[in-house]
């Protein structure tokens, strides 16, 4: 079968997506639209890139690390200021991810970066509740919100906005799927915000962190022991700096890894795709899911990473469907929609194993 026609297959294949900032898929055209729509001054006087949308995605290329990207990141999501903006971000998002096959997302949002612009909690909630019923009801996709804490900010922030998010009744509802943490790594290392993972631990919640993108294999490791999270998003330094007993381990406690491919190379957390560590991964028999991190910033969207492995692996169909039957597994969803998207994947991968080889 040709890469092209796997290309196909990959379009086709039911996907479920665990590492998605829905502020990460502001697209130039809507941060400038909403710029103007809110009266937001963007720092045009002292950074030519934000003179268009082309301009600045051409900008995007160039990022030198997580904290230059995080720049442009948190001055784009200024722009978002009321229900209708918050709602209309992630709408775009549902649609674009389900036109390509993703059935089932869980997605991070930010909710101190919009409180310092005096945005509440209940503004963003309310948006995105609204988003995710709309993209349900229009696209039969399923959706799941992790509320995530911003590691430059101090331990007793994260805990206000934790304390905030829990006595609003998001948790309780099941508005709020579980708790991570992201922004800068190196300076903030996960022994840290003990405190605040301990408590969500006492509480029930389910809990994850970003560890492992720019922070050594040891953050994976505390992340794991001390902060007992049942997912790591990135962990890719696990994988290409890690000793054996750190991958042994991984594999063992059925920890979802949520890697970003084409992130690790925007940011240089990676030289290229070939320096992905896929191989190790499945060799090891580690349980991971293929995702997009900030699509509008990274030059792609969950398909276009599934394709960039495509073309640097070379990966079979049976390959694709252990990579995506172990994504479902890792999911918080349902056992029942995890049934459900099991047989999903089966269908298409049976009917594609299926068609005559082609020259
Ligand atoms: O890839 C990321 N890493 C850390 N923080 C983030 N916030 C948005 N994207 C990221
Ligand atoms: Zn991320």
């Amino acid at each position: 079968m040709c890469n092209t026609s796997l290309h196909t297959f990959l379009a086709a294949l039911p996907k479920v997506e665990h590492h998605m900032h829905l502020e990460g898929s502001l697209e130039p055209e809507l941060l400038f639209k909403l710029a103007a729509k809110n009266g937001i001054t963007l720092p045009v006087s002292t950074d030519p890139a934000f003179a268009s949308a082309e301009s600045l995605r051409k900008r995007y290329e160039n990022f030198q690390n997580l904290d230059d990207f995080l720049s442009y990141y948190y001055i784009g999501m200024s722009v978002l200021i009321d229900e209708t903006d918050f709602e209309a971000l992630a709408y775009a998002y549902f649609t674009k991810a389900s036109s390509q096959n993703v059935r089932h997302a869980e997605v991070f949002f930010d909710p101190q970066a919009h409180s310092r612009r005096g945005v509440e909690l209940s503004t963003i909630i309310k948006a995105f509740r609204r988003a995710q019923e709309k993209a349900a009801h229009d696209f039969g996709i399923t959706t799941q919100l992790i509320m995530c804490l911003l590691r430059h900010l101090p331990l007793s922030e994260a805990m206000e906005t934790f304390s905030q998010a829990r006595n609003e009744g998001y948790y309780d509802d099941g508005t709020l799927a579980a708790v991570g943490m992201d922004s800068s790594e190196s300076p903030f290392p996960p022994f840290m915000w003990k405190e605040l993972y301990d408590a969500a631990k006492e509480f029930g919640i389910r809990r994850t962190i970003h560890a492992g993108e720019e922070g050594p294999p040891l953050y994976v490791a505390q992340a794991l022991e001390l902060l007992g999270v049942e997912r790591i998003d990135h962990g890719v330094r696990a994988l290409t700096e890690g000793d054996d007993a750190l991958v042994a381990r991984l594999a063992s406690s059925k920890t979802l890894l949520t890697l970003c491919p084409l992130s690790n190379v925007r940011l240089n957390c990676i030289n290229s795709i070939s320096s992905f560590p896929l191989r190790r991964l499945m060799d090891a028999g580690i349980r991971f899911s293929i995702n997009s991190d900030d699509p509008a910033y990274f030059g792609g969207y969950i398909l276009e990473n599934y394709c960039a492995l495509q073309d640097e692996f070379n990966l079979d169909i049976g390959d694709w469907e252990t990579i995506t039957r172990g994504a479902v597994l890792g999911s918080w969803c349902s056992e029942e929609r995890k049934a459900q998207l099991l047989e999903e994947i089966k269908d298409i991968a049976d009917k594609w194993s299926g068609l005559p080889e082609e020259e």
